[in-house]
């Protein structure tokens, strides 16, 4: 069956492409490192792709706010190549600064771009977090997650604002609508209402969302440095069935086959 083509969308501070297109290689993808200046310049179209990824970093230095400039400029500059790419049913995943991208975009939660109504904020702690982290997946129609439901997924998380916040009306429903489709979690898979399983004090523990449709998924943890076993710092100890993150890679892969 022919690989579905992955563009990961990279820009000035994007630091997390390529283990996120090994990710996607490991799942039986074809990866392709796209720059957002390719984009604005015609020379590439997302068109051209079946799975958008922006993955994690800093891109522009986090100025201003963690990926508020990369949204401004996809906002501004490809607003209808993007909203034509979510419009198409294509799957979109927004990774760590990804996901903040989604938020700043609007693509997340409501899956229209400059239909902002969340944020990922400045964690509790006032400083950048990096641990391995319990994510519980809940029981949502995410293409990403599909067969997952219940599990407990072990990531790293490494952001500084990963606080998942919005009003009470939208949090409402973005519950009710199911979007939530990760929360943080206690070893034993309890909702993480207290630092550090939950590392930056996300309202109800949340830690990824998906749009209506299943197929934007935003999670602030790293499911792309988890896709080989000996990537998890217990391997030796710890008998994982499979890498935790490669489901995930996998599940978008199979989808964009069978669209
Ligand atoms: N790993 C990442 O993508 C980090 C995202 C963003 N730079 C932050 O610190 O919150």
């Amino acid at each position: 069956m022919k690989k579905p083509r992955v563009c990961i969308l990279r820009t000035d501070g994007t630091n997390c492409d390529r283990e996120t297109a090994y990710a996607f290689e490991r799942a039986g993808g074809e990866p392709h490192l796209v720059h957002v200046n390719q984009l604005r310049a015609g020379e590439k179209k997302l068109t051209e792709y079946q799975i958008l990824v922006i993955p994690g970093g800093f891109s522009y230095g986090d100025d201003v706010h963690s990926g508020k400039i990369l949204a401004v400029e996809l906002t501004s500059f490809l607003k209808e190549q993007l909203q034509e790419f979510v419009d198409r049913g294509k799957p979109v995943l927004g990774i760590c600064n990804g996901f903040q991208v989604l938020v700043r975009t609007g693509l997340l939660p409501a899956a229209r771009i400059g239909d902002i109504k969340t944020t990922l904020m400045h964690n509790n702690s006032g400083r950048f977090e990096c641990r391995w982290v319990y994510l519980r997946v809940e029981n949502t129609s995410c293409i990403f997650t599909r067969g997952l439901a219940g599990r407990l997924l072990h990531f790293q998380a490494a952001h500084g604002e990963g606080k998942f916040y919005t009003d009470s009306q939208n949090l409402s429903k973005i519950e009710e609508g199911r979007q939530v489709v990760f929360r943080y979690a206690t070893s034993n898979g309890e909702p993480a209402t207290v630092y550090p399983d939950n590392p930056n004090g996300s309202l109800n523990a949340i830690a990824g969302i998906c749009d209506p449709s299943g197929r934007v998924l935003g999670l602030m943890p790293h499911p792309e440095r988890f896709v080989d076993l000996v990537q998890h710092p217990n391997w030796r100890r710890q008998q994982f069935r499979e890498p935790h993150g490669l489901p995930i890679f996998r599940n978008a892969v199979t989808f964009a086959q069978e669209m």
